[in-house]
């Protein structure tokens, strides 16, 4: 439809300049322009950029950040009402954008070698793969965050500063009353130093520094949990629907495609090179923010079988496929909560809240348990190996979930009158917790949360639930 249009404008442009009409060329000329631009960033991105999963960009889940970064809908988040005020807020973040962990550069760079040395076609984008492009992933690369990944929390935190002045503000920072809790991994600490970069560079703050406390217990529970450990992490069988589905007709049809487009014999185009090339894709669109040829390899049906395929790994790893993947969450569960609880209780008794906002960086495997244990993204049917068909509506999609510097926030408001409300957002947009029949469902009474979610706040024992053995009853 650009296209259309930015063509019809310039042949009209041509006739104005031979016409040599001043004004009306001018404003058909910009519209030109205008549409040029558009038509530019659009083709910028890869058709098949929303089946990104994990390995998406934050401006793909919302889409108007591609025209101003800073944008915020705040008529999405104010209170219900003028009498309510945010008190508090609790922040739990994914890192930014980052390098392709080491296990799949060496997968992409053993792509990188059959199709230099056997892929026969003539098309010229796999003649750009041949001739131009150059394999730059190095395995020391590792999963470290990218200077996009840098921007990413720079931007998120100054669009946090916007929807919420009365928390995220420097008044705030520079009392102390903003948090700042990472996992220990690199790309999480080198996004929480780019958040507090955002908020600083922001108010020209150059005469303080803020901490951060690293807190694996709470950011990467699931390397303290044993039962997780033993009976997914490593248990081989665990990912079982994963595997057939790897084996299954879908996958296999997508790769004899990749191999037909290659000219190269299918033996060669196993699962992982089909993974390979598809991560080749979503890592140049969102490090470089370019539609390399890679993504050529792949039409929309072979992307959703590619989406389908992760979203089955972290169905069964890290949400519903087993229940520990979500009791292993309760820790920072029950962390959440008992900051909500303080901030309450402060807010209460008419004291300032002590802390405002609490933000912690963590993964995607940190935010898709709690989002798990909390029910959200919870469809009727399972995710197996054999109803990829059936699930094309599934709303546990990890590609408007969980994208770099994805971002799940709960927001305290006092309304007055003893009336606290919670508001859940996911990615900035507010969100439902499930089960909850409240008229004003994405500003609940706080009370009804806590009752929606009273046996989890009275169990969910994270030793408890991650004990390998259950302990015989005493007879
Ligand atoms: O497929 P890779 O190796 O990239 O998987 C990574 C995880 O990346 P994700 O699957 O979430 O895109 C990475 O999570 P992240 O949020 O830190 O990017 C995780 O830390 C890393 O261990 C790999 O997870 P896996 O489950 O061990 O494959």
């Amino acid at each position: 439809m650009f296209l259309t249009f930015s063509l019809a404008a310039f042949k009209i442009v041509q006739g104005c300049i031979m016409l040599n009409v001043p004004v009306f060329r001018l404003f058909i000329y910009s519209c030109c322009l205008v549409s040029y631009v558009a038509l530019e960033r659009d083709f910028n991105i890869p058709a098949i950029a929303k089946y990104f999963n994990t390995k998406g960009r934050y401006e793909e889940v919302n889409p108007y950040l591609r025209e101003d970064i800073f944008a915020v809908n705040t008529s999405s988040v104010l209170s219900p009402s003028d009498q309510c005020e945010a008190r508090y807020l609790t922040a739990i973040v994914r890192h930014g954008t980052r390098y392709p962990t080491t296990r799949d550069i060496q997968e992409m760079q053993k792509l990188y070698g059959i199709i230099l040395h056997n892929a026969t076609g003539e098309e010229s984008w796999l003649q750009e793969i041949q001739t131009q492009w150059r394999m730059w992933y190095s395995e020391d690369m590792d999963g470290r965050l990218v200077q996009k990944g840098v921007d990413d929390l720079k931007h998120l935190a100054v669009r946090l500063s916007k929807t919420f002045p009365g928390l995220v503000s420097e008044e705030k920072l520079r009392g102390g009353f903003i948090e700042f809790i990472t996992s220990s991994k690199h790309r999480c600490v080198n996004s929480t130093l780019a958040f507090k970069a955002g908020l600083t560079g922001l108010w020209g703050i150059k005469d303080m520094e803020f901490d951060h406390a690293v807190n694996d217990a709470l950011m990467r529970f699931f390397d303290q949990c044993t039962r997780f450990i033993e009976e997914v992490d490593n248990n081989p069988t665990a990912m079982s629907e994963l595997d057939k589905f790897k084996e299954g007709p879908e996958m296999k049809r997508v790769q004899q495609k990749i191999a037909d487009r290659l000219g190269v014999p299918y033996s060669l185009i196993t699962d992982d090179m089909a993974e390979a090339a598809f991560y080749l894709c979503a890592y140049e669109f969102a490090i470089k923010t370019v539609n390399s040829p890679w993504c050529r390899l792949f039409d929309e049906v072979d992307a959703q079988v590619m989406e389908y395929a992760n979203d089955l790994k972290q169905f069964w790893k890290r949400g519903y496929g087993y229940d520990i993947n979500s009791k292993s969450s309760c820790v920072l569960f029950h962390d959440v909560f008992t900051r909500l609880e303080k901030a309450v209780n402060e807010n209460k008794s008419g004291q300032q809240v002590t802390e405002a906002v609490t933000v912690q960086i963590g993964h995607a495997e940190t935010l898709l348990p709690l989002i798990t244990l909390l029910s959200f993204f919870k469809d009727a049917d399972t995710l197996m190996s054999t109803n990829f068909a059936t699930q094309t509506q599934r709303s546990f999609r990890t590609s408007r979930m969980l994208p770099y510097a994805a971002n799940l926030l709960f927001v305290l408001y006092d309304c007055g009158a003893g009336d606290v409300r919670l508001q859940p957002l996911l990615n900035e947009q507010p969100v439902t917790f499930p089960g909850l029949s409240d008229p004003q469902a994405s500003m609940p009474r706080y009370q009804d949360v806590l009752e929606r979610y009273r046996d989890l706040l009275q169990g969910c024992d994270f030793e408890a639930e991650c004990q390998l053995f259950k302990h015989p009853v005493e007879l």
